[in-house]
């Protein structure tokens, strides 16, 4: 029995320890005294007031002297005695105790840590958030942005590229002359005036900038097959991207006797210094031996002949309202140029390929390459009949004589285009429905307008709206050119929603020009 608590180690000894060994030093009784008792008792074993070894070794009273002497007089400690919790023996419970108080310690330690990381992130994402949207994580976000710029869908500073484009810039001054007259075909004056504007002098027309040619195949990866956006009578538009990262629209004009040249003059004599939000903006040129290019903005949504013409499945992503939007955005760029500007400008092939789209469903018209300036005391010129088929209107075409109202008849059939998603002239249709202001105003006379309306529209709009619109078209078709309305009066129409109701309540004479929607169809068709 000596000899095993000799072999103990000092932990065994410590008199902490005895409250476990026996009921004289249960827990139930005062620390301090306690403590005290046991302390003295390992120091001094034969002090009086002690309790005696006996009590403490359960009464055995076998422990010899000199075990007493060597300061190891511990029967009372006899780790290997069964305690009363459930029946274990003391060096167990010791263990046990150990290990519960070690688990115990480091579950508390783990617990704190935890929540002060926890505090600590909740101060980062407030710090982070603006409160305005959502946080992204930053691996989503760099996957958002880098598939964008490999479909060169956006670039990071283009919602500021919109802010800065609504603003409308008055040109300042007089660009080229501009003329009318009956006598003339094929080149007109102000053609002319224009033909005077050398490569050389342009940088004199105070707008926008002169490209290097190797800048711009830098841009464009030598005018590389994969970066080509499509091609047109005038040449073949690539994507750039230029030093400064921005995104351009490279417009490489065909060199077809000097017709590179011409074009290149027209648009930069009819665009170079507008600015509007609902017109492409010409933001530089390269005239480099007979090489003439054309830098715009670039415009990300492709254009509308691509979504009502393209695949884009049974459902239309064209609602009847972005569709609007769209018709009015075209409506006030094209309102822009013929009374926003002097002299002001007939466009000349309004058509839906010429509307380019942004990711807002904001309209752009571009393609000025046939554009006529027309000086505010000339109410037409006369001109080769230019333009795209289907679009043209009936009274230039006959004539050649040329002002804003055909600007009005074209758009009035790409309203129509965008109410019924059909193309202006269709040969894959039945004989009567060919043509699609033919067909158009047959309808409307026989009183089936709902009809017209594009089956890819999942949401029928309000009746009073599609009558609004159908009336609208009619009226830039009208036969009669001089009785079309204005641009500007255009972008009225559609924006109020009121609009056939307050017609309707017009005296008889203003009924007979306005009407609803079938009173001016039977009156269109009888011009007809
Ligand atoms: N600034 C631009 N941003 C993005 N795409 C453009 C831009 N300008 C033109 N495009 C696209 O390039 C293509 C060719 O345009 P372009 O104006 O040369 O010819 P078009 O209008 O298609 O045909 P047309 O010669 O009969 O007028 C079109 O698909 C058009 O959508």
């Amino acid at each position: 029995m000596v000899s095993d608590i000799k072999s103990l180690s000092p932990l065994h000894t410590s008199p902490l320890l005895y409250p476990f060994e026996s009921p004289v030093f249960s827990l139930s009784q005062k620390c301090t005294p306690n403590f005290h008792t046991i302390t003295k008792f390992s120091k001094f074993p034969h002090s009086d007031h002690l309790i005696s070894p006996e009590t403490m070794a359960g009464g055995s009273g076998n422990t010899s002297s000199s075990d007493r002497a060597g300061g190891n007089d511990v029967t009372g400690v006899n780790l290997t005695s069964k305690t009363p919790i459930f029946g274990q023996k003391l060096y167990v419970i010791i263990a046990i105790t150990v290990i519960i108080v070690t688990v115990v310690f480091t579950l508390i330690c783990v617990c704190i840590r935890r929540n002060l990381n926890t505090k600590r992130r909740r101060r980062m994402r407030v710090k982070h958030s603006s409160g305005l949207f959502p946080l992204v994580s930053e691996t989503v976000k760099n996957e958002s942005v880098e598939k964008a710029a490999r479909f060169g869908v956006f670039r990071k500073d283009d919602e500021k590229k919109e802010e800065i484009q609504p603003i409308i810039k008055v040109v300042e001054g007089k660009i080229g002359d501009t003329n009318s007259g009956s006598n003339e075909s094929g080149t007109s004056r102000s053609e002319d005036a224009l033909s005077s504007v050398s490569a050389e002098n342009l940088s004199g027309f105070g707008w926008g900038r002169w490209y290097g040619l190797s800048e711009l195949e830098v841009a464009t990866v030598n005018f590389a097959a994969e970066n080509v956006i499509g091609e047109g009578g005038y040449g073949i538009v690539y994507r750039g991207v230029l030093r400064d990262g921005s995104v351009v629209a490279v417009k490489n004009l065909l060199n077809n006797k000097g017709q590179a040249e011409k074009e290149f003059k027209v648009e930069v004599e009819a665009i170079g210094k507008v600015r509007h939000k609902n017109l492409v903006g010409l933001i530089g040129f390269c005239a480099d031996g007979a090489k003439r290019l054309l830098v715009y903005e670039y415009i990300d949504n492709g254009n509308l002949e691509q979504w009502l013409h393209g695949d884009v499945g049974p459902i239309s992503p064209l609602t009847w309202d972005i569709r609007m939007k769209i018709a009015i955005g075209t409506a006030k760029g094209l309102a822009y140029l013929h009374e926003g500007l002097e002299p002001k400008v007939v466009h000349r092939d309004v058509k839906s390929s010429n509307i380019l789209l942004d990711r807002k469903w904001n309209a752009k018209v571009s393609d000025f390459g046939l554009a006529k300036l027309l000086g505010s005391e000339k109410s037409y010129v006369t001109t080769r009949v230019m333009g795209t088929f289907g679009y043209v209107s009936p009274d230039y075409a006959s004539t050649g004589m040329l002002n804003e109202c055909s600007d009005v008849y074209s758009f009035g059939v790409l309203l129509m285009e965008i109410v019924t998603g059909r193309s202006p002239v269709d040969y894959s249709r039945a004989p009567g429905e060919m043509n699609l202001v033919d067909w158009f105003r047959g309808m409307v006379a026989s009183r089936r307008g709902e009809e017209l309306l594009d089956p890819k529209i999942s949401v029928q709009p309000a009746s009073r709206s599609l009558k609004r619109v159908l009336l609208v078209c009619l009226r830039c078709i009208d036969m009669d050119a001089n009785k079309r309305p204005k641009m500007g009066q255009i972008v009225h129409m559609l924006e109020a929603d009121d609009f056939p109701y307050r017609t309707e309540s017009r005296p008889p004479r203003d009924t007979g020009t306005l009407g609803s929607g079938v009173d001016v169809a039977s009156k269109a068709s009888s011009t007809n």
